[in-house]
């Protein structure tokens, strides 16, 4: 059976990295990557595994990590679409640099390295886009470094929830996020994260439902956060 999607110039469209290509040249892309469904708690891949694909993000959200010998997890992000995943074992042609996990029902279209490669070799222009990505990928972890040397912990559990509320101005920000999953991204303890959290829903900036963190007062999380 044939998985590949039909030839629909959408499939790319918001997809930073094939901004600007040709439109055939999108159709070649889209006719020759490979649509991948991911449920829930699905691993993508684990730190190590052969890095052979670029997976670019067409539904839902997966979690990166790495994993300590303990066994504790620290998410380094959480991708969802347009942005893609795994440009950085294409660029170094090593292993995946962290694990993978789908944290909802996902789907993606996965690009060979070879097709990938193929495509860099005819479109040289594609390459501005993979250095501004490995750009921000280089700030961002700049940024991370600085964070877990200035800010305390409740610093960086409010600036791990700007940065997931995206830019987004609304009034009330929803989080699909729970706790452990949250301390898992700000790098501390679940007990006290869920103590962050507590004074944050105290001072009246957020509130929990379930699994889910409702964000009231994203300035108020910002300047705790030292960003304003
Ligand atoms: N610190 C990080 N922050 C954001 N994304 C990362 C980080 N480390 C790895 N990644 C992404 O996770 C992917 C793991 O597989 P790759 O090494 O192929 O490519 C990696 C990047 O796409």
């Amino acid at each position: 059976m044939d998985h590949r999607l039909p030839d629909s110039g959408d499939a790319l469209t918001g997809v930073e990295m094939f901004a600007g290509l040709e439109p055939d040249v999108r159709q070649r892309v889209i006719a020759t990557a490979v649509p991948r469904h991911y449920r829930k708690g699905q691993i993508l891949f684990v730190e190590h595994d052969p890095g052979d694909s670029l997976i670019i993000m067409k539904r839902g959200a997966v979690a990166v990590f790495r994993t300590a010998p303990t066994g504790e997890r620290a998410v380094l992000t959480v991708v969802r679409p347009p942005d893609v995943l795994g440009e950085v074992s294409l660029l170094d042609a090593s292993t995946r640099s962290a694990s993978a996990e789908a944290i909802e029902d996902s789907q993606a279209l996965s690009l060979s390295r070879a097709a990938f490669m193929d495509l860099v070799h005819s479109n040289p222009r594609i390459l501005d886009a993979v250095m501004r990505s490995v750009g921000g990928l280089i700030r961002r972890l700049t940024e991370q470094n600085a964070d877990h040397v200035f800010l305390d912990l409740p610093g960086r559990v409010a600036k791990t929830l700007v940065r997931l509320s995206g830019e987004s101005q609304a009034p009330m920000i929803t989080i699909e996020l729970n706790q452990s999953q949250l301390a898992e991204m700000a790098g501390g303890s679940r007990q006290s994260v869920n103590q962050a959290i507590g004074s944050f829903a105290n001072r009246g900036w957020l509130r929990t439902e379930g699994r889910r963190i409702v964000v009231t007062d994203v300035q108020a999380l910002k300047r705790r956060a030292g960003m304003n």
